[in-house]
């Protein structure tokens, strides 16, 4: 059997992204001991009930000691705050990552409070689910997924090259590019796409010509993969518009302004036009599927089903 990665992990945050990292540290045997920190007295509790981890503490200052890897996964508008709380106790040596959708926030927030002889290296694992908190993770989430890691210019190469093993082991791919792209990029392709999603959802709850029973009631068409992203956390969702405010301005120009063309191709009856951007669209889900990437949106709900028939799900916070 392999040696564990890591004697000690620490995971800060133990929603849907720390409780699948847990499960799939204790699966893989990444890692000696789990200590897990988070905020709130009964998500803590939840995942003591579900043997998440060996140590539980509700002060990360303490989770954080003597561990050899650290995981933030907490709302990006809260990793600048748990930076803070722990820069005090993390282990000279520790590897300090973190798993938010946004990087060039995260690393503002948290590295002035990185000490020196620390090894930070933000990440992004690309996958995930509308659910969230501890009942919801699980193991596979991160198989045949990207993991993004967004490493700072001074970046230790052997640290770097330990955090790519564990992600890997985990089960993911791992890429490196720097923050202001990664930003970019997910701009686009997620919180876009989110931004989107609730916008459309909500549009459809304010019709005053169509009702609420009809919308539930002829939802499985495309309304219902929208309803899917929309039901997102809240509190993740509110922070990641608010920390990758610029690149998603800038997406959300360039989207308006190809809608502004799309709704004159309608306005017109320009059948070419939509013609030719529809197949164009096609080709890229065609290219999606070629590259081996999963397209259908996961059922990833039938995981909390499978693993915790009757738990209710805790508040988070
Ligand atoms: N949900 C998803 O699909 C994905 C989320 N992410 C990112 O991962 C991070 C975690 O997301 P989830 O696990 O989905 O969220 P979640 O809502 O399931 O869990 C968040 C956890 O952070 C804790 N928390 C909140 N504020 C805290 C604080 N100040 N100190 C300590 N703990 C605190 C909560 O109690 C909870 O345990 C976020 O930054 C999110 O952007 C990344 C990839 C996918
Ligand atoms: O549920 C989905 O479809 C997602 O897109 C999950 C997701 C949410 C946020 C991320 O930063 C990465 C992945």
């Amino acid at each position: 059997m392999a040696e564990p990665l890591f004697d000690r992990i620490a995971l800060i945050g133990i929603g849907l992204i720390g409780s699948s990292l847990a499960r799939v540290i204790r699966r893989e045997r990444l890692a000696r001991r789990i200590a897990i920190a988070t905020r709130s007295p009964e998500t803590l509790e939840r995942a003591r009930a579900l043997g998440l981890g060996d140590a539980y503490s509700l002060d990360a200052a303490e989770a954080v000691q003597d561990a050899d890897l650290v995981i933030v996964s907490v709302p990006v508008g809260a990793s600048g705050s748990v930076a803070e709380q722990i820069a005090g106790t993390l282990k000279p040596g520790a590897i300090l990552t973190d798993a938010g959708s946004t990087k060039g926030s995260v690393i503002r927030a948290m590295a002035p409070f990185v000490p020196e002889g620390v090894h930070f290296i933000p990440g992004h694992p690309i996958a995930g689910t509308e659910h969230s908190g501890p009942d919801a993770g699980f193991a596979e989430l991160f198989e045949q997924r990207w993991c993004i890691l967004t490493p700072l210019p001074d970046t230790d190469p052997q640290a770097l090259a330990r955090l790519t093993n564990f992600w890997e082991r985990c089960g993911s791919k791992v890429d490196i590019m720097d923050a202001e792209h990664h930003d970019m990029v997910l701009a686009i392709v997620s919180h876009l796409p989110h931004i989107i999603a609730y916008n459309i959802v909500g549009t459809a709850d304010d019709l005053e010509t169509v009702t609420k029973s009809e919308v539930i009631k002829y939802s499985a068409s495309g309304f219902r993969d929208f309803t899917r992203l929309a039901a997102s956390d809240p509190t993740m969702w509110r922070d990641v518009c608010l920390h990758n405010r610029e690149a998603i301005l800038e997406m959300l120009a360039r989207f308006s302004e190809d809608l502004s063309a799309l709704r004159r191709a309608i306005r017109w009856g320009d059948g070419e036009a939509l013609f030719a951007l529809f197949a164009r669209t096609r080709d890229i889900r065609r290219s999606i599927i070629e590259a081996g990437q999963e397209v259908d949106a996961p059922d990833f709900g039938r995981h909390v089903v499978a693993h915790h028939p009757q738990t209710p799900q805790p508040e988070e916070g």
